[in-house]
């Protein structure tokens, strides 16, 4: 279902329409849809039926505490990969006891922090971060709750830049090695060994890489058991793609019940959505400052940016632009370019679109990986969030002013 659809011609969120947010808030904008965030979430939930399963929202997505606040009244868990993250999670009231926390590079901090307020578990990446683990649960007196990820070396058929499943990327344990790995862990003093992960990418459109990831999965599962080492759940990342184009992924409840088909038994299950939640559930709204068409190109000069929004300039991604309020003018291919000083910063090339200066553009499926990634660079501030709740609009997050940054800096004396 699309919670920004047309209606009396011209773009809306749920009861509201995107002018009336662009003209009250400014622009560039995030705005969200609290209906399409929980449907997305409820249709993983329910898809598991009675089958035992945690839904962990990935919060990298999109960390805005509110957005994770919605979230967590549905009963979402959440996968964490910093400090930062944890601290989110928990000012948006969400439960320690379903946090996993992933990531390559977690400090010794990190741990202890996570450790003192009672994750459900940490997914190791490596046998120096299980050491370090073992070493600050010790400190604090406690035992860490753990699952290795593992590296199945699976094509995840998707962007290079977020393929994380290859023997060559920097993420989880050789599946080969891991076996040894948990016999360390199941001697180390401070570490409890809970499951198995395995994240393999990101925007992933086939279910066959995650059934092939599941099958080695499964395969370490029983190699474990007959070591002796008891499993008590898998947790099997997230990476479902969305229809950014022209992509067809499969629906959420395909995607569950294709893992679930191959689970043994009653065997807990634990997924990492990120994108598949939020992507769709929110837009990125942008006014075109000038129309600047050359010999060569057509540019549209809106004041949304790649700081903003980084995915077109960064994976040469395609998300559709459409106007917010369409109206009669001369098509023409646009490429649809923001104010800062890198050719790269684009928003869509050779968009057919009927445009004047002043226009409202909303760039759709930018809930996830938006915000999240947005930056200050050109010292732009970064813009506001609004999240609609059927007929109200709530500031989320307010704009950055150039007042935001410079509290951060100071003179030499
Ligand atoms: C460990 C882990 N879990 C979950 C996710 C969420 O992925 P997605 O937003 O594609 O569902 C990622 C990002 O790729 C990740 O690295
Ligand atoms: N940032 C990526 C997804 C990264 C997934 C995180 N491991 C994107 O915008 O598509």
């Amino acid at each position: 279902m699309d919670h920004f659809p047309y209606r009396d011609g011209t773009l809306y969120v749920e009861e509201l329409p995107l002018a009336l947010l662009a003209e009250r808030f400014g622009t560039p904008l995030y705005v969200y849809s609290r209906a399409a965030l929980e449907t997305h979430y409820r249709a993983f939930d329910d898809a598991f039926g009675d089958h035992p399963h945690q839904v962990c929202y990935a919060v990298k997505a999109n960390s805005n505490v509110a957005v994770l606040n919605v979230l967590a009244r549905c009963g979402a868990g959440f996968d964490i990969v910093s400090g930062g993250e944890l601290e989110r999670v928990l000012r948006a009231g969400g439960d320690p006891d379903k946090i996993v926390f992933s990531g390559v590079g977690k400090t010794a901090d990190e741990m202890a922090r996570a450790l003192q307020v009672g994750i459900h578990c940490f997914n190791v990446e490596s046998a120096a971060e299980l050491e370090l683990l073992n070493l600050v649960a010790g400190e604090l007196g406690q035992e860490a709750p753990i699952a290795i990820r593992v590296n199945p070396d699976v094509d995840a058929q998707t962007h290079p830049y977020i393929s994380t499943g290859l023997k060559e990327n920097k993420f989880g344990v050789d599946i080969r090695k891991a076996p040894a790995l948990y016999q360390r862990a199941a001697e180390l003093p401070h570490i409890r060994i809970l499951g198995i992960d395995c994240h393999i990418g990101s925007q992933l459109t086939r279910l066959e890489p995650f059934e092939d990831a599941l099958e080695r999965v499964l395969a370490l599962l029983t190699e474990l058991q007959e070591l002796g080492i008891e499993i008590h759940h898998l947790d099997l990342g997230g990476g479902l793609g969305v229809t950014y184009n022209d992509e067809t992924p499969p629906a959420h409840e395909d995607y569950v019940a294709a893992l679930l088909r191959h689970i043994p038994g009653e065997l807990p299950v634990h997924i990492e959505p990120g994108r598949a939640i939020a992507a769709n559930a929110g837009v990125f709204l942008t006014q075109v400052l000038f129309l600047k068409p050359t010999e060569h190109r057509n540019f549209a000069i809106v004041d949304g940016a790649m700081n903003d929004l980084i995915r077109p300039s960064l994976y040469s991604a395609w998300q559709d632009i459409v106007p917010v309020t369409p109206h009669e003018a001369d098509c023409r291919d646009w490429d649809i370019v923001g104010p800062v000083c890198e050719t790269g910063d684009f928003l869509g090339k050779d968009r057919a679109l009927a445009l004047e200066a002043g226009d409202l553009l909303a760039v759709r499926s930018a809930g996830a990986y938006g915000f999240a990634m947005a930056s200050n660079y050109n010292s732009r501030g970064r813009p506001a969030e609004i999240l609609v709740d059927g007929d109200q609009a709530f500031v989320v997050r307010q704009r950055e002013t150039i007042e935001d940054q410079l509290k951060l800096e100071t003179l030499l004396p």
